[in-house]
């Protein structure tokens, strides 16, 4: 059985108990802090920039997955390495040269992730899908926290899935919003490998034990 991660959006956190939030998650079983940095260009929203990361990254006892919605992210990935990011995903949408992209992060040590927006087509990874460590599905349109899950992410599941096993890719497949207990168990049946979920767990009564429930799962 494969082993699913669990990585708790810290946007949906309490920004004036920041510390105390990102404890929490240093206790549970959650396997990555996920970080959503937007620019307010590329999204219609800014979530929070470098001071912010550096100070999680002095607490955060998990890797960190860095979700990149800026326009020409290329200008950042030295800075985000430097700050810390295991991971560093970048948006398709968003990139002129993605081959170079992908290698650029690599470069620096990180693992190379690409996110969708809902409705860009999985197929357009076919040609680079070998250099890809992790495929970001959004299940919602991004820019905010607390969305509405987008249904038709279980056949992009399906045939990413598909894609990797027919490339051998490396790749993991990540669902990015509006993951709760109504949609957690068929989107790990269906091959994703990384939850992220924010206002489902710091909007729980018990955010610790919401965290295991995702983590036991049963998978393929
Ligand atoms: O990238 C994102 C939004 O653009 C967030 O990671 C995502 O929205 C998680 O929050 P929630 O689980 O509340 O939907
Ligand atoms: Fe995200």
């Amino acid at each position: 059985m494969k082993n699913t991660l669990i990585a708790p959006s810290v946007l949906a956190a309490d920004f004036a108990n920041l510390q105390r939030d990102i404890e929490m998650i240093n206790q549970s079983q959650a396997d990555w802090f996920h970080i959503d940095i937007m620019d307010g260009v590329f999204v219609p929203n800014i979530s929070f920039g470098m001071p912010v990361l550096d100070s999680i990254r002095k607490h955060a006892q998990k890797p960190l997955d860095v979700h990149l919605m800026i326009i020409d992210p290329d200008r950042y990935i030295k800075t985000f390495a430097q700050l810390g990011a295991s991971v560093l995903t970048v948006h398709y949408e968003a990139c002129t040269h993605l081959h170079r992209t992908l290698q650029a992060i690599k470069a620096e040590g990180m693992l190379a992730g690409v996110a969708l927006n809902p409705h860009t087509s999985v197929g357009l990874l076919e040609d680079v899908i070998r250099d890809i460590d992790l495929v970001c599905l959004m299940s919602v349109n991004p820019g905010f926290g607390g969305q509405s899950f987008i249904e038709n992410t279980y056949s992009k599941v399906a045939k990413l899935k598909e894609m990797i096993v027919k490339h051998n890719a490396p790749s993991r497949i990540e669902i990015d919003g509006g993951v709760t207990q109504h949609n957690a168990a068929q989107l790990v049946a269906a091959g994703a490998d990384v939850l992220v979920a924010g206002s489902f767990i710091f909007n729980a009564s018990q955010p610790i034990e919401t965290i295991a429930q995702l983590k036991a799962l049963p998978t393929p």
